[in-house]
This record gives C-alpha cells, sequence and structure tokens, in this order.
C-alpha cells in the first residue's frame, strides 16, 4: 500500500520562545534548565492559601530577568543535589517526549458491496508511520463499509431524487449526477475577524451544510472513531475513558485545477472539540494533498494515487494544528468534514489492575519515581508544566481536563493517579508595555482565564502592577515558586485581556497567557506522601474554588 505520510522539518523550533505575534519579548530562555524554585513552599500550602502571599510589588522583581533561574550550585546540600538530578532526569524526559506522541492520524476502509455488519477486528498497519510518530503506535487501520450513498437538497425542488444522488465507488447510474451537485453546492466560506468570508486566494471549494445533505457513511462502524480514541485520545486512566462524539460538520468539493485551502486552525465549536476528522469519498483526482503540522512536525495525507479505486481515506488531527489543503490539479477531491468531541464516560473495567504499572513508559516511571522520592519536596510543593498543545483556554470556564492531547493528557493523569493535585493556571507572558526591550515583564501566574476588557490606562510600572494584580488577578503563588517541568512556547498563547498603554499617544493593547498545569506535590508524613487536603477537582470551575477552598 502506498504510504499515506510523508514527515518533514519545516521550521526550526529551537527557540521556544519563538512567537508569530507583535513584537518579540527580549527575554533569554535559560541556556540548560528549566526553572528549579528556589526554595520549597511551606508545608499544607495551596493556591488558595491566603496566607501565602509571594507578590512583591518592588520594581526590582518586575525587572527580574523573565526566563527561569537555574539552582544556585553554592548553596545546594548534598541531598538537594540528588533531588535536582532526579528532576532534571524528569524535565529531560519530559522534553524527549515532545515528539513521541501524535497529533494525527489517517487510514483507509475499504468500500465493499459484500461487507458484513459484524466485521473481523480491524487490522493494523505501521508500514506508513511517518517518522514522526511514535514507534508504538500504529497511525493507520483498514477496515470496510459498504458503498456510499450520497443524497441532497437540490436547490430546484422540482428535481427528480434520481438526479440528487451519488453512490461511491462511482456508479454508473448516478455518475452523471455530479455536475448536479456541485450546482447545488455554495461557496465554503470561512472565518476571519469574526466573520465568515469567501476569498478564493484563501479557499477556493464549495459546500453543503448537514442539514442540506445526507449519507449512510458512518465514521463509528467504519471503525475510524476506534482508532482515533486509541491514538489521540488514549487514556491510562481506564476508571474513567474518554467518549468520542463525532458531529457531521459539511460536505466538500475542492474542484481541480485550483480548489484549495490555505494553511490554518480550525475554529473550535466548543470547549469540547479536540479535533477534526476529514473523510475523503473515492473520486478521481491529483493533488490535493492535506498537510498537518505540529510545532516543527510535520503529517501528509495525499489521497492521490488510490482516488479511483473502492477506498475511503480519512485523517484526524488536534484542534490547534495548522494544516491546508494544495491545490488540487484536476477532477474532484470530496470530503466529508466531522468535529470531534471529547467527554468522559465511567467505565469501570473488569478486574483490577493499575494501568500505570501494567504499561509503564518510561516518562511514567520517572514521574512515579520523582514523586515516590521522599527526598523530593518533603514539605510538598508545586511542579508546573506548560501545555505543549493550545487549548480554548480563555474560556471563561477555563480548559477542560477531558479534551487534554498527547503529552498533556499524561503529565495529569500520572501526577493524579499518584495522589498529586492538578489544575490549569493562566500564566501571562511577558510584556513590553513601554517597547522598552530592557522593561520587559516577567510571567505571572493568574486564577482567571476568562478574556476579559481591562478598563484603565497603563502609563507607569504602578498601573502595570495594579492592573495584573487587581483587575486580572494574581495567584497566590508566582512563577518563580513553581518547579517548572518544561518551557514555555508562546505558540500556545491566547489573547487574556485588553488594556490601554499610553507611551508617547494611547495605544490599546492586548496581553496574553499560555496554559499551564499545576501539580501540588502532597508533603512527606510517616516517610510516604500525605493524602491532599484538596480533591482540586477540576469539574469544580475557578469560581467556585473561591467560595469552596479546595483546601478548607
Ligand atoms: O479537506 C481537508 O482535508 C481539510 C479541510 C479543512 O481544513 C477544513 O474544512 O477546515
Ligand atoms: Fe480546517
Amino acid at each position: 500500500m502506498a504510504s499515506l505520510f510523508s514527515s518533514q522539518e519545516v521550521k526550526d523550533s529551537s527557540n521556544l520562545f519563538e512567537t508569530g505575534h507583535g513584537p518579540v519579548p527580549d527575554i533569554a530562555p535559560p541556556e540548560e534548565d528549566p526553572q528549579i524554585g528556589p526554595s520549597p513552599p511551606p508545608p499544607g500550602w495551596s493556591l488558595q492559601d491566603e496566607e501565602y502571599e509571594s507578590w512583591e510589588d518592588e520594581e526590582s522583581e518586575m525587572f527580574a530577568d523573565s526566563a527561569p533561574d537555574g539552582p544556585d550550585e553554592e548553596v545546594l546540600d548534598d541531598k538537594e543535589e540528588d533531588t535536582n538530578d532526579q528532576l532534571r532526569a524528569l524535565q529531560y524526559c519530559v522534553e524527549a517526549n515532545y515528539k513521541e506522541f501524535l497529533f494525527a492520524c489517517g487510514g483507509t476502509v475499504t468500500i465493499s458491496s459484500e461487507h458484513q455488519e459484524d466485521p473481523a477486528p480491524a487490522s493494523e498497519d505501521t508500514a506508513s508511520r511517518p517518522e514522526s510518530a511514535p514507534s508504538n503506535m500504529s497511525s493507520q487501520i483498514s477496515s470496510t463499509h459498504p458503498p456510499v450513498t450520497l443524497r441532497w437538497d437540490p436547490q430546484d425542488v422540482s428535481t427528480p431524487a434520481s438526479h440528487s444522488k451519488l453512490i461511491f465507488p462511482t456508479e454508473e447510474s448516478t455518475a452523471g449526477n455530479l455536475k448536479h451537485l456541485l450546482a447545488d453546492m455554495k461557496p465554503a466560506t470561512f472565518g476571519r475577524g469574526g466573520e465568515d468570508v469567501y476569498d478564493e486566494s484563501y479557499r477556493k471549494a464549495s459546500k453543503l451544510d448537514p442539514q442540506n445533505f445526507s449519507t449512510n457513511f458512518c465514521p463509528y462502524s467504519a471503525g475510524i472513531i476506534g482508532v482515533i480514541s486509541r491514538l489521540l485520545l488514549p487514556d491510562p486512566d481506564f476508571e474513567e475513558q474518554r467518549v468520542i462524539k463525532a458531529e457531521l460538520y459539511k460536505l466538500n468539493v475542492y474542484t481541480g485545477p485550483s480548489g484549495h485551502f490555505r494553511s490554518h486552525v480550525d475554529t473550535p465549536r466548543s470547549r469540547s472539540q479536540f479535533g477534526s476528522l476529514v473523510v475523503c469519498l473515492p473520486v478521481k483526482h491529483d493533488g490535493g494533498a492535506l498537510e498537518v503540522r505540529h510545532k516543527d512536525e510535520v503529517m501528509k495525507f495525499d489521497w492521490v494515487s488510490t482516488s479511483e479505486q473502492s477506498e475511503l481515506q480519512w485523517a484526524a488531527f488536534y484542534s490547534d494544528c495548522e494544516h491546508e489543503v494544495f491545490p488540487v490539479q484536476s477532477g474532484y477531491r470530496i470530503t466529508l468534514t466531522y468535529n470531534l468531541y471529547a467527554a468522559f464516560d465511567s467505565i469501570r473495567p473488569l478486574g483490577n489492575f493499575n494501568p500505570l504499572t501494567e504499561s509503564q513508559t518510561p516518562l511514567d516511571k520517572e514521574i512515579e519515581a520523582l514523586v515516590g522520592d521522599v527526598t523530593f519536596l518533603p514539605n510538598g510543593g508545586y511542579l508546573g508544566f506548560y501545555t505543549t498543545h493550545t487549548y480554548p483556554h480563555n474560556d471563561s470556564e477555563g480548559c477542560l481536563e477531558d479534551t487534554l492531547k498527547g503529552l498533556d493528557m499524561v503529565i495529569w493523569r500520572d501526577f493524579q493517579k499518584l495522589g498529586c493535585g492538578v489544575c490549569f493556571r493562566p500564566v501571562l507572558t511577558p510584556v513590553d508595555i513601554f517597547d522598552h526591550h530592557d522593561l520587559v515583564l516577567p510571567f505571572k501566574l493568574g486564577k482567571k482565564f476568562s478574556l476579559r476588557a481591562i478598563h484603565g490606562y497603563v502609563e507607569d510600572l504602578d498601573n502595570w502592577n495594579d492592573l495584573v494584580k487587581g483587575d486580572w488577578g494574581l495567584e497566590h503563588i508566582s512563577v518563580e515558586d513553581i518547579i517548572w517541568l518544561n518551557q514555555p512556547t508562546l505558540e500556545t498563547k491566547k489573547a487574556a485581556f485588553a488594556y490601554t498603554a499610553y507611551g508617547n499617544e494611547a495605544s490599546s493593547c492586548l496581553a496574553y497567557t499560555v496554559c499551564s498545569i499545576i501539580i501540588a506535590v502532597p508533603q512527606i508524613l510517616d516517610g510516604k506522601r500525605a493524602d491532599l487536603e484538596t480533591t482540586f477537582d477540576m469539574t469544580v470551575v475557578e469560581d467556585d474554588w473561591e467560595k469552596n477552598s479546595p483546601y478548607d
């Protein structure tokens, strides 16, 4: 079978602080290690602990280097050095795991009129795994589906039903209806600046909305959703499985010689959307490859070679991945697209097993070793992890645990299973409010996710401090009090609040946040980690936390 994937380097991601938006903050990432907290936090300390206030108003702190500090070797005693070795091993392992997680997957479904309702288990094919995909995961799978029927509402209501129907692989009796389909479709718009626009230089395609067509194609019975679930939404916690809801979104046709869709990121339709699925119907065409990118990884789905065969080809990818459809040179690239949503379902498996010990990866082991080390944070403390994917974290209700992707999900689940608390927090990215590169303000840990407009002029540092501390709202611990497992990447940033800065003239500015997972490591009591005083239950939204402190 022809390879569906190719992998290539597209850009150098060595500078994790690179951003495509606005002036690049003049901050230097640390050469080697992510931040090691300068001193352990007080015992029993929590994000909600009013007594622990690390915010300092001194300007010197505001101008501190934004980059996390490394450990001061001189003041570390032997025990702490060991601890830091352990921590460094985990930090190294986290970074090394960045490429170990799929962000897209794809495969084929054979169309067979002899299709049986209860197909044999789908076989896996790892031969065409992209270089970037982890070796322990298959990225392709085959199954069967009966011939696909498509019916649609004709614009002219007197059109006979036999003229608004296609059967794939294209049946002679319906083949002539392709021109009717094209005539009944509408130009495919896309979202830009909050509006739906049609711009052929960006996207040239036609569409039908799901209320105007129907099909017997079912991504569940074709086995596709099962594969996506295994590859993009795996969950080591078998007590709670995430289930996928696939919602038919559009029928699209990209017509040669110029149908295309330039590089973009899909707009999530809701907080629980984690991805998109594209299913290509078997109609002859050349060109039109779909390329999906995440960080410096690329996966390409080129469906040309089998476009005349009895196969459906599909690709699914996380919502935050940039992707594009290259120009179709000839023929018709006809696709069904689906929005993919995630939700938890309580399915208790039979038997009694601990998934963390059943199938531990090196990363799982490093995490377990660090948390199990009684010399590491004996008084308890916080670890931090900057998410490797983008989430709609400026939504008023924050991030949804259900939609955690790849490495982010592993970090969340592993620490949670080991008795640590996990929660999301926004981290304000460095701001250069006065356009002076020597006055870059450092990362700040916030509480609220929602995007807000903050009324108030920022003329000097005091204004800025007041605004960030008061209007935006800071956590009671600061970024510097957290031991970070990885470096932030500004590619994942989202607008957090708008304010007016007053330099020579007033200008409207946006401040951005990246999303972090904050991990509360309990203190050691009687030789083992104590129970947390909170469940850190993230089903409770932040406002409820305020009323109902998790550390009561
Ligand atoms: O057709 C494809 O492969 C992708 C289409 C797409 O990116 C979209 O509809 O947003
Ligand atoms: Fe898209």
